[in-house]
């Protein structure tokens, strides 16, 4: 393989924005792709996957350079030299590769491999915590968690169907294949920018891991229901819920920022969704007037996001102990105070993008033990972990209101 400096370079700047500012990856890398529009699919693409290919092995490849926190320039040059190494690659004759100890990188690896924190680069508080929940399947899902996730595509079934979308993307170049367990989803076989396709301009899809598009099914809505999507973020599951409901009925989409609420409308409108009404979350107000109205609930909770590291390695470094807990207490603080708009019958579910039992069984457990929770039923559990099910990591509960 060929190196070109500009791309290396490119690539050393991403990873100080995002070690050494604290960026997040996906935004540090679109910025720096900005740099120089001369840069083809595959420039682009060597710098992405480099970038995040270093985050995800930041502890191990940080041990065998031996260069500690804050990175300098240098720092990082001897990372991508790692890297390069690593890969089975020549090092390039570069002034920032002098004197690369190859050999010595090779038996380093060797030796630091033998060890799971620096072999799956994990901060040791992640690893005991995951290794205290999981067991000892924890080995096999850190280790899938390190690998790159594929592109996964939702057909948006208010506009077209998987196989005339599969046929749409096939002229605009785009190979893609179907799965069985996911009918909606289609798999990319290339990577491929995929927002710059009609096919995206015209709303006939979302970018939606497999794992993630098995929750909106999950909830059971029917056309006509009314239906809370309580934690809704950006939309992708209201968008799934309007299209599982046919445009018919009411979904009413929450959260606590308003920005993310108006990109839900924008994607709403370009995916033709419109049973979508956003209400933002300012006060206690606005679930107690929707109290017992609810035919069903779906509260997709702020979580550790250990269940999605595969999109989001650089949450490895982010993530401290003491978030994990104060997450929990909001799941649980969530789960008791939306409860409450469930009509009789209704039912409800929790999901979370978390792998942690503490995240995700216990919380419900918890909540069924509760004064506010002793009125559901847990009806059933699915959940789905990178290493067994080749997609994102994800926990889903469906309770049913007596
Ligand atoms: C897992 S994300 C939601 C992803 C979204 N449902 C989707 O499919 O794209 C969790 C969301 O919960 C929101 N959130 C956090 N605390 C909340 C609260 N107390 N009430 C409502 N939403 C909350 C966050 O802003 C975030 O958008």
């Amino acid at each position: 393989m060929r190196f070109h400096h500009n791309l290396v370079q490119a690539t050393v700047d991403a990873l100080h924005n995002i070690f050494n500012d604290g960026k997040y990856a996906d935004q540090a890398i679109q910025k720096i792709l900005k740099r120089d529009t001369r840069w083809g699919s595959r420039d682009r693409g060597f710098i992405a996957e480099t970038t995040y290919d270093i985050v995800r092995y930041k502890r191990l490849y940080a041990e065998i350079a031996n260069v500690h926190e804050p990175f300098k320039p240098a720092d990082l040059w001897r990372m991508t030299a790692v890297w390069i190494v690593l890969k089975g690659h020549a090092v390039p004759a570069w002034e920032e590769y002098y004197n690369t100890p190859e050999r010595r990188i090779k038996g380093r690896f060797d030796e630091l491999s033998k060890n799971r924190v620096y072999r799956e680069s994990l901060p040791d508080w992640m690893d005991q915590l995951a290794l205290k929940e999981l067991g000892g399947i924890w080995e096999k899902e850190a280790s899938a968690l390190n690998k790159q996730a594929d592109v996964v595509l939702r057909a948006n079934s208010l506009k077209t169907t998987p196989a005339e979308l599969k046929e749409k993307l096939q002229s605009e170049e785009i190979a893609v294949s179907q799965h069985e367990r996911f009918p909606d989803a289609l798999i990319l076989k290339e990577r491929a920018n995929v927002f710059m396709t009609q096919a995206f301009k015209d709303g006939l899809f979302e970018v939606q891991d497999a794992g993630s598009q098995l929750i909106a099914p999950f909830v059971q809505v029917e056309p006509g229901m009314r239906v809370m999507d309580a934690c809704a973020g950006a939309g992708g599951k209201a968008l799934q819920l309007a299209a599982l409901m046919e445009n018919k009925g009411q979904i009413i989409a929450t959260d606590i920022y308003q920005s993310k609420l108006n990109e839900l409308k924008r994607r709403a409108r370009r995916a033709g969704a419109h049973n979508i009404e956003t209400r933002l979350i300012d006060s206690t107000k606005v679930i107690k007037k929707l109290a017992g109205k609810m035919d069903r609930l779906l509260i997709d909770a702020p979580c550790s996001g250990l269940g999605v590291l595969r999109r989001n390695p650089d949450a490895k470094w982010k993530l401290q102990p003491e978030f994990i807990d104060e997450i929990r207490a909001t799941q649980q603080d969530i789960l008791q105070r939306y409860s409450t708009v469930v009509k009789p019958d209704g039912m409800m579910v929790y999901a979370t993008c978390s792998i942690l039992a503490s995240e995700n069984e216990n919380q419900v457990q918890e909540f069924l033990k509760s004064e506010a929770g002793a009125t559901f039923e847990l009806v059933e559990e699915q959940s789905l972990l990178a290493h067994r099910d080749g997609f994102d990591g994800f926990y889903m509960a469906l309770m049913k209101k007596k």
